[in-house]
């Protein structure tokens, strides 16, 4: 329970409900954003940038430093550089005033085991003062979570999903989701998907949602970010990414790159040519040398790409 304790809010006995937001263009923003844990550096000078009405997909691999990063978002680690910028307001460490306008749902959903999914409402209900039973009790229902029932006795995807449910029922403008599908089944992952989806158009919130599952993301994502060690190599639309990546395979290595190409990773063929994978908007690959020979990646090998260290070459 610890953690879903430090994402709460101070409750506010006596305090009135926060005047609402003027809602920017860009919910939020993070500048520089630093952590390292001894010497290993987990979030290395990450910029984000959402905007409202989106579902933003984090995308890496297994310790790439999504969860550091949503967990500095959610106030629980303090960055050592950089700062967060959240609905115009801009903090190095996000405040409990702050946390009234976000919810989360992290990776592993801890409740106090001997409370029933009604209760839990009742308790986290006393931390929000937009918090609306009336919806907490009808997700309960859209979600199949059964209310009188123990959370200890919950299977993790309906914990999960409960926990979506305690997320939602203060009617955030912003969510945070580290890795919610991980450990749920294929009908579970995609009910999961579509109440997710279905609340973001209809509530117009904004969702940052991590994961490591290009499929998923593809399937709700307006915008992406990709992290790979602790660095924000892509951000943009799945199209700018898709019209933007493409390969070319060489014989040998070029003195250097077209004007406007980047380099994504190299890789050397079994075959000994060399592999490029290179981004670029559309202008500058028509007018570069590879025009011609240059192959569109899928979205899963883009990631790939993204993700890898370039061979040795
Ligand atoms: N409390 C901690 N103490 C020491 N190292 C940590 C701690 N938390 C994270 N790390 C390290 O920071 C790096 C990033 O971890 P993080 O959990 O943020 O990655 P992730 O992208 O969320 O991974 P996953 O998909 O496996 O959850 C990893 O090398 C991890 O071992």
């Amino acid at each position: 329970m610890s953690e879903v304790l430090e994402s709460l809010p101070t409750p506010p006995p006596d305090v009135p409900a926060p005047a609402p937001l003027p809602e920017p263009e860009v919910i939020l923003r993070t500048h520089g954003l630093t952590r390292a844990f001894h010497e290993v550096k987990a979030v290395n000078g990450v910029d984000l940038e959402l905007r409202r009405g989106e579902v933003y997909g984090f995308l890496g691999r297994n310790g790439a430093g999504k969860t550091t990063t949503l967990r500095m978002l959610m106030g629980i680690l303090r960055p050592d550089q950089g700062d967060i910028e959240l609905l115009g307001q801009r903090v190095r460490r996000v405040r409990a005033a702050q946390k009234q306008h976000l919810g989360y749902v992290s990776q592993e959903q801890v409740f106090y085991p001997w409370m029933t999914a009604l209760e839990l409402g009742r308790f986290v209900s006393g931390f929000y003062p937009r918090w609306d039973d009336t919806r907490f009790q009808q997700l309960l229902r859209v979600l199949d979570v059964p209310k009188d029932r123990k959370s200890a006795q919950l299977s993790g995807g309906t914990r999960m999903k409960l926990g979506l449910a305690l997320a939602l029922a203060h009617r955030p403008p912003l969510l945070i989701l580290d890795e919610p599908t991980a450990g749920l089944d294929p009908v579970a992952r995609r009910e999961f998907l579509d109440i997710l989806r279905d609340q973001v158009r209809r509530e117009g919130q904004t969702a940052l949602f991590s994961s490591h599952l290009v499929g998923e993301v593809e399937e709700v994502a307006h915008r992406i970010g990709i992290l790979h060690d602790g660095r924000l190599r892509f951000q943009g639309s799945l199209d700018t990414l898709r019209q933007s990546v493409r390969r070319v395979v060489l014989e040998t290595s070029p003195e250097q790159l077209p004007y406007g190409l980047s380099l994504v990773r190299r890789e050397r063929l079994p075959d000994g040519r060399l592999g490029l994978v290179l981004f670029g908007t559309p202008g500058d690959w028509a007018t570069s040398p590879f025009a011609e020979v240059a192959e569109p990646l899928s979205l899963e090998n883009i990631f790939l790409a993204y993700a890898r260290r370039s061979d040795e070459t």
